[in-house]
C-alpha cells in the first residue's frame, strides 16, 4: 500500500454544552437547540496521507468503535472524495481517546476533522462553507468541530455564532463505562420548554457566574436510566466545583472549577470514589490552535 510522502497529524478536540436547551422538534424528527457548545482539551488523534490508488483504508485503534465504513472518520472521507470527485486514495489513521457515547461528541469531531485533514491534503479545494454543507450531512454536530471554537448553536446545531470572553473553564469529567445512544436520549426526551430561558448577553457579561446557566434538557432522560449521575455531579459540587451538569445526551457529567489546582485535587479523590469510571481533568479551549489553515 504506498502512501504519500505528505502525512498530516490532526489532534481533535471533543466538547461540552455548557448548556442545552430543546425548543422544539421539527416534522424531519430532528430537535431545535440552543445549546453553548465548547471545545475542551480531551483529544482524538489522526494521522492522513494520501494514497497512490483509490480507496478509504482506515485503522482505528478502539475495539468498540467500527474500523469499517461505519466509522464517522470513513464516512467523512468518502463524502469528502466524492464531492471532489477524484478518484483519489487515503489512508486514515485513528487513535482514540474520546470516550465513545460519552455525550463529548467523539464521532463528530472525527468526522470534522478528517473534512479538514482532506482539505490539507489536497491543498484546499473547498472553501469553509462547502465543509460546512458535508459536515451538517454527516450529523448535527460536525459543523461546530470545524471551527474549533466556542460557538453558541442553534437550529438542529448547525447555526453557529462564535463567540470571544469565555473563560478557559477547568473541568473535571466524570463518565460511568456505559455508552449512551444520543438518537435514544432524544426519541425518549418529553418536551418541556418552548421556549429559550437562558440569555446569552447576561451570561457573556458574567461568565463566572456560570452555576445560572448549567441546565441541559436532555438530563431528565439520561438521569431517569442511570441515577448516579446525579450523585456524581452532586459529589463534584461537594468537592470545589462552582457547578456541575451532563454534556450533551451524556453519560458524561463535568465540573466546573474555579482554577486548576482543585480540579486536580478533585480529579484525584473522584479517582478513587468513582473506581470503574472515566476520571479526566480539561480546560475549556477559547481560540483554535495559531497558524493551522484547512480552507
Ligand atoms: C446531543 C448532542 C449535543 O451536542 O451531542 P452528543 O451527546 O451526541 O455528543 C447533539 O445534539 C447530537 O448531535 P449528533 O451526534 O451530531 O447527532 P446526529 O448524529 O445528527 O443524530 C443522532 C440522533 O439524534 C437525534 N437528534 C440529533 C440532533 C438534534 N438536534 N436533534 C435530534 O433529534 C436525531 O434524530 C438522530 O437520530
Ligand atoms: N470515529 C468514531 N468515534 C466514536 N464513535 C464512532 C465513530 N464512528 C462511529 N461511531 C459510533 O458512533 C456512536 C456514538 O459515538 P460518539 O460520537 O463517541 O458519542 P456521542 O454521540 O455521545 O458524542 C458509537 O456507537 C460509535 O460506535
Amino acid at each position: 500500500m504506498g502512501t504519500s510522502i505528505l502525512t498530516i497529524d490532526i489532534s481533535v478536540p471533543g466538547k461540552i454544552n455548557l448548556w442545552l436547551e430543546v425548543l422544539q422538534k421539527r416534522e424531519d424528527g430532528y430537535h431545535e437547540l440552543s445549546s453553548l457548545m465548547l471545545p475542551i482539551s480531551v483529544y482524538d488523534h489522526l494521522e492522513m496521507g494520501l494514497l497512490d490508488h483509490a480507496g478509504i483504508h482506515l485503522e482505528c485503534d478502539h475495539p468498540g468503535v467500527p474500523g469499517d465504513s461505519a466509522n464517522l472518520a470513513w464516512k467523512a472521507a468518502e463524502s469528502y472524495l466524492k464531492a471532489l470527485g477524484e478518484r483519489a486514495g487515503v489512508h486514515i489513521k485513528l487513535s482514540k481517546n474520546i470516550p465513545v457515547g460519552a455525550g463529548l461528541g467523539g464521532g463528530s469531531a472525527d468526522a470534522a476533522a478528517v473534512l479538514l485533514g482532506m482539505n490539507r491534503l489536497f491543498e484546499y479545494p473547498f472553501p469553509v462553507d462547502k465543509l460546512h454543507q458535508l459536515a451538517l450531512m454527516l450529523g448535527a454536530d460536525v459543523p461546530f468541530f470545524l471551527y474549533r471554537r466556542p460557538a453558541l448553536a442553534t437550529g438542529i446545531g448547525e447555526n453557529l455564532q462564535e463567540l470571544d470572553g469565555i473563560p478557559a473553564y477547568p473541568l473535571v469529567l466524570i463518565k460511568m463505562p456505559v455508552a449512551v445512544s444520543t438518537r435514544w436520549v432524544y426519541q425518549s426526551l418529553k418536551l418541556t420548554r418552548g421556549r429559550s430561558r437562558i440569555k446569552l448577553a447576561s451570561f457573556l457579561s458574567h461568565p463566572w457566574q456560570v452555576e445560572d446557566v448549567l441546565e441541559n434538557d436532555l438530563e431528565t432522560v439520561t438521569q431517569e436510566k442511570f441515577p448516579l449521575l446525579t450523585r456524581m455531579k452532586a459529589w463534584l459540587r461537594g468537592h470545589g466545583a462552582v457547578g456541575a451538569l451532563m454534556s450533551g445526551s451524556g453519560p458524561t457529567v463535568f465540573g466546573v472549577f474555579p482554577e486548576k489546582g482543585s480540579a486536580e485535587k478533585a480529579a484525584l479523590l473522584a479517582g478513587e470514589e468513582w473506581k470503574d469510571c472515566y476520571v479526566a481533568v480539561a480546560e475549556v479551549l477559547t481560540a483554535s490552535p495559531a497558524g493551522e489553515k484547512w480552507f
